[in-house]
């Protein structure tokens, strides 16, 4: 019999997602390329897992078309950009209307919209597929964020939610999210709020280590895993603070430089062009950049001298709460984004369910995330929740304690920062706007509303 599903590119991904695929009892085609270094990638795959009987693999387009029941359902697990473009190229003249083909890779949501509505016009439904949990979550049960239409999702649905994570009540964390590209549009911010998170995480290990150790260090972090602060980050990262290699923490060995492939950057790019203040996040990937200027930072870094300062950090419960009160406002500005993109796009994406298939099986996975998720069954503005309102209210203390620690210990705890400042502005009835607004009617004319007028009626002073 032919096979019920195909998966092109034996990446990291590609190969976890097959096994988990397989596993289910789906019969299932693989193919990857042959060319150069890629020679042996399929038979190796299947040397690997002989275990598996309901695997066959190909290394010719021809072979793996002609393998697939129709209508075919593809799933492309490649590298974002011009090669998918490539490969839907080399595909269309084998797909015919109804085939279902599927980008499994962190795409660009608005590549993602072009591809689906050029291939809408041959009657090919095209999915774009946020998947996020890493390898371990691909072969185990990822997240998945499916954008495209409702009916060709519903062709794959039974494949789609039989591999993906459960969630606390045994539910697929998989669900249609939205048309076209809202799949890897809500993927691309679950990056953003993952950049942020980690960044946290970063942050709080850099003021706490300077009079803690590793093994000190990571004894609260799982510590906090076990309350309401529990979450894949926090734990990976308390094991990642005692991972030794013979004597030595590889932690202590690893080069202060971060590396990142985009998703970031353009969550933050979005929400400026869309105009919503997602500061965690975008200090998140201002911070990746200012750590790769390492060799400018060590040389300036000659110009201070450490020993008039006696290292003196918040106490562990400023800290706690400081990173509680970071990851709510982490949250809401994640969520506002998409929100507002919602909008925009004229998409309707339910926030609690997204919330909910972000609950179990991808990177920023958390006891939060179950929260967020009943929170938005009843608003869709977690600053509308007066019991977030008032948990904020009663956190801030804390956070501000640990900022004035930053300060007298010159740590950059850029991400806390930002989401102090944004809740401090978004809570305080006047901001020094005004004063914008004068300079750019005194240089440029720019006009400016009153106070006291129609918001309808724009100003302009002779300064
Ligand atoms: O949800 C996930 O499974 C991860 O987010 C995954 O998509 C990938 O690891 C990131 O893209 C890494 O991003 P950077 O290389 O930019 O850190």
């Amino acid at each position: 019999s032919k096979s019920q599903f195909g998966v092109i590119g034996l990446g990291v991904m590609g190969k976890s997602l097959s096994l988990n695929i397989a596993e289910k009892g789906f019969k299932l085609s693989v193919y990857n390329r042959s060319e150069g270094e890629e020679a042996n990638v399929v038979k190796d795959f299947l040397n690997q897992n002989t275990a598996f009987n309901n695997i066959s693999g190909h290394t010719s387009i021809d072979s793996f078309i002609a393998s697939l029941e129709t209508p075919r359902k593809i799933l492309m697990m490649i590298k974002a950009g011009s090669v998918v473009d490539a490969v839907i190229k080399q595909l269309e003249p084998y797909l015919n209307a109804d085939d279902i083909l599927i980008d499994g890779g962190n795409s660009h949501y608005l590549d993602t919209k072009n591809r689906y509505e050029a291939l809408q016009k041959k009657g090919i439904h095209f999915i774009g597929c946020g998947i996020s949990g890493g390898e371990e979550g691909a072969r185990k049960g990822p997240s998945m964020m499916p954008g495209g239409n409702i009916h060709s999702y519903s062709l794959v649905a039974p494949i789609l939610e039989k591999i993906s994570a459960r969630d606390k009540n045994n539910k697929a964390c998989c669900c249609f999210i939205a048309n076209n590209g809202a799949g890897h549009f809500v993927k691309m911010i679950h990056n953003g709020v993952e950049y942020s998170e980690m960044q946290l995480l970063a942050e709080l290990y850099a003021i706490m280590s300077l009079t803690m150790s590793n093994e000190d260090i990571s004894k609260v972090f799982s510590n906090w895993n076990k309350g309401d602060l529990s979450s894949y980050l926090l734990e990976i990262t308390a094991n990642i603070l005692t991972k030794k290699e013979g004597n030595t923490y590889i932690v202590d060995t690893i080069l202060d430089k971060a590396g990142n492939k985009g998703t970031g950057s353009w969550s933050s790019k979005t929400a400026l062009e869309i105009g919503i203040p997602t500061t965690m996040m975008t200090s998140a990937v201002f911070a990746r950049y200012l750590s790769s200027f390492k060799e400018k930072r060590v040389q300036l870094s000659q110009h201070f001298t450490k020993e008039n300062r006696t290292p003196d950090i918040p106490n562990i419960k400023d800290l706690e709460n400081a990173y509680r009160f970071a990851r709510i406002i982490n949250h809401q500005q994640g969520f506002d984004v998409i929100n507002e993109a919602a909008k925009a796009y004229n998409w309707t994406i339910n926030l609690s369910e997204l919330a909910r298939i972000w609950t179990n099986g991808c990177i920023i996975r958390s006891e939060l995330m179950q929260q967020v998720s009943e929170l938005f069954k009843n608003q869709t503005n977690l600053f509308d929740n007066i019991d977030i309102i008032n948990q904020l209210k009663s956190l801030e203390p804390y956070i501000e304690e640990v900022i004035k620690s930053a300060i007298s210990n010159r740590v950059p705890l850029d991400t806390f920062w930002s989401s102090y400042n944004y809740w401090v502005s978004m809570t305080s009835a006047k901001l020094p706007a005004n004063i914008i607004q004068a300079q750019r009617d005194y240089f440029g004319a720019h006009t400016y509303q009153k106070i006291d007028a129609p918001l309808s009626q724009f100003f302009h002073t002779n300064w």
